[in-house]
């Protein structure tokens, strides 16, 4: 059944619409300190508000200040204020806190459950709109949906439609040039190139003329006149992979590029405007080299209006499996071999390695295991990781008591100590606490519960 939070002063109503709407469970709260209890323990969709509230309740300030506060925790709610004044700048007041609609007393049941039922409608829709997103952030190619993925990938999609310089940061393997291709793919600029160059693997002599082109004898063997990889990348994404490896008698050259937006190719006078969207990446720590002076600190500053990093895998939890598992399947498919699966152990394992190398390793160890597998499961040993014992794992049991006692913990240090406190910022009763502060051998919280 959905429930709606009531937040009514008076009895009577409170009488009225809980014989009113069969349909929903209704809960009750009669000023803002419960109502904000009872909003942590039911999280309802909606929240009927009237503003008229003890201390003030012939004014809207509390009514107001509760909304405000209502919103702050679980900004998704829909809020319908009710309003005993025929004044209507409380009610536009209220919307323009985030209140969903408004209503004036007197209660007309019909008209209430017309409100309700949209409420709950909108509410729905957008959890599904929610849903759709986070399913379409995993849809493209970087898999895994670890918090840490979905908050690169949201920042991703703020930053793709803009033009602002984005240096990528993150170790080796990380996935960086699969971010810097999901950027292009979400910008305006999807169906012009994306050209990726690679700083550090190509001779610091030789670099120059890659990334500017040349002109026909611009030197020995330069036979034609030759477009660098701007000028190809013209009116799409270029992306600088290790930009930290970029000499720095090529840095003062690049920097002119990225203010001006024109190049001169080697051994050319001729300044060739280019329309190119820059995105950086490096694993190297560039502001400890601007410290140490083997990076342009102008450079530095200009490729970064940006930086998102990029967590290493073993930072990503259960995402390793998921990756090693799409991974499983493209391999047998390029391979044509039909492994199933992992065995528990390996999966452990996998869990367990730090995988320094990042998503390249898993690849890697991957890859030749997939080959090198005797039965339909991959083992540990196939992997080359360490077999670990499968029985050692945490059971859900201790990762609720942790998280649990850890959460209560928090509550009551930011109640100060009070127990009351403590429970309705849980969400929880305080009996329900007691026994979870026995349960959990909490006993230190009830020997220094303050009074206030
Ligand atoms: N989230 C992901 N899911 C699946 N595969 C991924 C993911 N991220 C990266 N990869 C794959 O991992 C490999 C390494 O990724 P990528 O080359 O983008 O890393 P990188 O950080 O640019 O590495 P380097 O710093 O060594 O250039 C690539 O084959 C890429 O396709």
């Amino acid at each position: 059944m959905k429930t709606v939070l009531v937040i009514e002063d008076d009895i009577g109503i409170q009488k009225q619409l809980k014989w009113s709407f069969p349909d929903y469970e209704l809960v009750f709260a009669q000023d803002r300190a419960s109502a904000l209890t009872q909003l942590r323990r039911y999280e309802p969709d909606v929240v009927t508000l009237d503003l008229g509230l003890p201390p003030d309740p012939a004014n809207a300030s509390e009514g107001l200040a509760c909304l405000s506060e209502i919103l702050a925790i679980q900004p998704q709610c829909k809020v319908i204020v009710i309003t005993g004044s025929t004044d209507n700048d409380h009610a536009i007041k209220s919307v323009s806190l985030g209140a969903y609609d408004y209503y004036q007393k007197p209660i007309d049941v019909e008209v209430l459950n017309i409100i309700l039922a949209r409420a709950f409608k909108l509410s729905q829709l957008e959890a599904e709109n929610r849903a759709l997103k986070a399913s379409s952030i995993s849809n493209n190619d970087i898999i895994g949906n670890s918090d840490a993925i979905l908050r690169a990938c949201r920042t991703v999609e703020k930053i793709a439609p803009t033009e602002i310089t984005t240096l990528l940061l993150g170790d080796s393997g990380t996935g960086k040039e699969v971010f810097a291709r999901s950027i292009h793919r979400q910008s305006p600029r999807v169906n012009k190139p994306f050209v990726a160059i690679n700083c550090a693997s190509i001779p610091e002599n030789l670099l120059e003329s890659e990334l500017f082109g040349y002109e026909k004898g611009a030197f020995t063997g330069a036979n034609k006149t030759t477009l660098g990889k701007i000028e190809c990348a013209n009116g799409g994404t270029l992306l600088l992979d290790e930009i930290g490896d970029m000499p720095l008698s090529l840095q003062a050259k690049m920097l002119r590029f990225l203010q001006e937006r024109v190049i001169e190719r080697v051994g050319g006078r001729q300044e060739i405007e280019v329309d190119v969207r820059v995105i950086c990446a490096t694993h190297r720590n560039l502001a400890e080299m601007v410290a140490a002076q083997s990076f342009r600190e102008d450079l530095y500053y200009r490729i970064s209006e940006i930086t998102l990093a990029i967590p290493p895998l073993r930072q990503r939890g259960h995402d390793i499996i998921v990756i090693a598992k799409a991974l499983l399947s493209k391999f047998n498919n390029e391979f044509g071999t039909q492994v199933q699966g992992f065995s528990d152990c390996a999966m452990q394992a996998m869990l367990q390695h730090a995988w320094p190398g990042n998503i390249r390793e898993l690849q890697n160890k991957l890859k030749s295991a997939v080959i090198l597998a005797d039965s339909k499961l991959i083992t540990a040993e196939d992997l080359g990781l360490k077999a670990v014992d499968a029985l050692k794992t945490t059971t859900l049991r201790k990762v609720r008591e942790q998280a649990e006692t850890q959460a209560i913990r928090h509550a009551y240090t930011v109640a100060n100590g009070n127990l009351s406190k403590t429970s309705d910022l849980l969400g929880i009763t305080r009996p329900t606490l007691y026994a979870l502060i026995d349960k959990y051998r909490l006993h230190d919280l009830r020997n220094t519960e303050t009074e206030n």
